[in-house]
């Protein structure tokens, strides 16, 4: 299994400080490997702070801390990646200021072509979505299960599937061979989210027949 797989949350816009730290360690210990930091909101050193904090309750589960869109946030605050979609910086830039170490994710929607493309040009993994309706982003493109399973087909490269999932529809979305699940709401509003997070991993583990 490579670092690049397994439940990958996304933190809610919501959702800050202790209160955000708390619901993030649940998910850590339920099993996500994976955590990005996506808050739009302008107050910098709220965010270096955050994202700080973030990065050390990821290191204390050996998990990856990517950011959203901002590589010098991602730069200030020691994360190991950003990702990054049609409105934000490039790839070959990012690729520049971060280095070749740093895991950098491509969103792509329902676009096969830029996924091949972000594939050649050195992307770590690339993301489809929405494969459900999300209520969090309700103008989401839509990518269903098919597209997901073509895309494994004919990418080697690590597969991100987002948009709607939830415990209940995930195991369909972990059976079209994708890498990892992003998700926001799926997680962060449950009553048990390290619950939640544990399921899924789980799901995980008996799909690549390791229990
Ligand atoms: C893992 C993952 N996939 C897709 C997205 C969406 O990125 P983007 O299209 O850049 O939109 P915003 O998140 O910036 O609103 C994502 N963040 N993460
Ligand atoms: C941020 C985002 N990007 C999407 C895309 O399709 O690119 S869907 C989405 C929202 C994901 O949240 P939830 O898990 O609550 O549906």
């Amino acid at each position: 299994m490579h670092r690049l797989s397994g439940l990958y949350a996304i933190t809610p816009r919501n959702l800050h400080g202790p209160a955000l730290l708390e619901q993030v360690e649940a998910l850590l210990r339920g099993g996500c490997r994976i955590l990005q930091y996506r808050d739009k909101s302008q107050d910098r050193e709220q965010r270096l702070n955050q994202a700080r904090d973030l990065g050390t309750l990821c290191r204390k589960y050996q998990a990856l801390l990517i950011i959203n869109d901002d590589t010098d946030l991602c730069q200030a605050s020691g994360a190991q990646g950003v990702h990054l979609g049609e409105d934000d910086m490039s790839l070959e830039q990012a690729r520049a200021l971060l280095g070749p170490e740093a895991v950098i994710g491509i969103s792509c929607y329902n676009d096969m072509e830029r996924a091949h493309q972000a594939s050649a040009q050195g992307a770590d993994y690339v993301a489809f979505g929405a494969v459900f309706p999300s209520s969090t982003k309700p103008l989401a493109r839509r990518a269903g299960l098919e597209l997901l399973r073509q895309a494994r087909k004919e990418l080697s490269l690590p597969l991100v599937a987002i948009g709607g999932i939830t415990p209940e529809n995930a195991p369909s979305v972990i059976e079209t061979g994708v890498d990892m699940l992003a998700m926001i709401q799926g997680l962060f509003a449950q009553p048990d989210p390290e619950k939640a997070a544990r399921r899924i991993d789980q799901t995980f583990k008996a799909f690549r027949g390791n229990p």
